[in-house]
């Protein structure tokens, strides 16, 4: 098979469309890829390191209000699909596939035009501005949440979960603690504030942080890469030197091997994140991002803490006592962890890779 995958932004968008075409490869190794990003999203570093062909085209998103930018977008829309057009007469792909940021949008209407079959993945149960543009053309969509399903057309949408979700389950190698500072055999918390950090977040970590020196488990707190300068400013600001079970990285490259062996995760709520933890049944700590389209994090987090597999905290809410009371009270409750793990499994799906390849393969003619 022949496919250009595209879409990024971050990493929500970009971890779908690697987990699928990384599957793709794992069952059939002739499968030929390319990777079509932004010229600024976070996909340009990620996507090569994968070892995936890699082109990107320069696009913006438009603002809500009205505004002349707004002119420069649609300028740089219609000049990135002339250039995806070429990238595809070039490539001739049997399928383009979209999984949403602003980048799919250009690439996946150029095949739309040139008679190519596509297929768009929505990760969130509240629609994408550019999957809803799509969706008019569009082949197939696979999509995680039923909710998802009425804002396309009758019989267009399936529910396949998302792709990411098997690549975490499946999660083969192994994981280097000793690069992090920490040992493989201690129960740990993973808390990140999603691909690129959350200012709260980081600022509660670091109030929080001498609190978990000599507690029976290991922390690793995950700052953003854009932030690490700031969060290291911080802390020799205030004198704070973590302690040996605590480790402050920028970005974590291999989540799929860190992931499952954690005891806890702590997090905002985006959709990519919440599949990989409900497929692993992983507890959860939820502070939903209030400054996302439609506060749709906080449906994301409310859904969970009411199914039991998450404790939800608002960002107003959020501080260093609240956020480590929290988290050491669930590290110290095994029986509770144990509940909300079953829970959070309830609702993962962990072939979520497999059925949306199913989906991709039922288009090509
Ligand atoms: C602020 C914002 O607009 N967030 C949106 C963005 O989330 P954003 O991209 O931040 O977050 P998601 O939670 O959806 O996905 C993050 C992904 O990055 C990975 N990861 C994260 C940190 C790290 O160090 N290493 C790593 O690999 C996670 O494992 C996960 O696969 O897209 C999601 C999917 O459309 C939306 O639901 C979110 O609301």
């Amino acid at each position: 098979m022949r496919i250009i995958v595209s879409g990024g932004g971050t990493g929500g968008h970009i971890y779908p469309a690697l987990a699928t075409v990384q599957r793709l490869k794992a069952l059939e190794p002739d499968t030929e890829v390319l990777y079509i990003g932004s010229e600024r999203g976070l996909e340009g570093s990620i996507v090569p390191k994968a070892g995936f062909k890699f082109k990107s085209l320069k696009v913006q998103g438009f603002h809500r209000s009205l505004s002349l930018d707004n002119f420069k977008t649609i300028y740089l829309f219609l000049k990135a699909t002339r250039e995806a057009k070429k990238y595809l007469v070039a490539f001739k792909p049997d399928v383009v596939v979209g999984t949403g940021g602003y980048v799919s949008g250009p690439v996946l209407y150029a095949a739309q035009q040139m008679g190519i079959p596509t297929v768009i993945h929505e990760q969130n149960s509240v629609v994408g501005v550019t999957n809803k543009f799509l969706a008019r053309k569009v082949t197939k969509v696979g999509v995680a949440f039923p909710a998802a399903l009425p804002a396309f057309k009758a019989n267009l949408a399936t529910i396949v979960g998302n792709p990411r979700a098997q690549e975490v389950v499946d999660g083969q190698g192994s994981f280097d603690w000793e690069k992090l500072g920490l040992v493989p055999d201690k129960p740990s918390v993973l808390v990140f504030g999603g691909s690129q950090g959350a200012i709260k977040i980081n600022a509660s970590m670091v109030e929080a942080l001498p609190n978990f020196a000599d507690k029976p488990y290991q922390v690793i707190f995950v700052t953003g890469s854009k932030r690490f300068d700031d969060v290291q400013q911080e802390m020799r600001t205030k004198n704070i030197v973590p302690a040996d079970n605590v480790a402050v990285v920028p970005y974590i490259s291999n989540m799929p091997q860190l992931m499952p062996r954690v005891s806890l995760v702590v997090g905002r709520a985006g959709a990519t994140s919440l599949a990989e933890q409900t497929a692993l049944g992983k507890p959860m700590i939820l502070i939903p991002s209030p400054y996302v389209t439609n506060d749709h994090q906080t449906k994301n987090a409310r859904s969970l803490a009411n199914a039991g597999a998450a404790e939800m905290i608002t960002e107003e809410s959020l501080s260093g006592t609240t956020l480590f009371g929290t988290i050491d009270q669930l590290m110290t409750d095994e029986k509770q962890r144990q509940l909300m793990a079953e829970a959070a499994m309830k609702m993962g799906v962990p072939d979520a890779a497999d059925q949306f390849i199913a989906l991709i393969k039922s288009v090509i003619k």
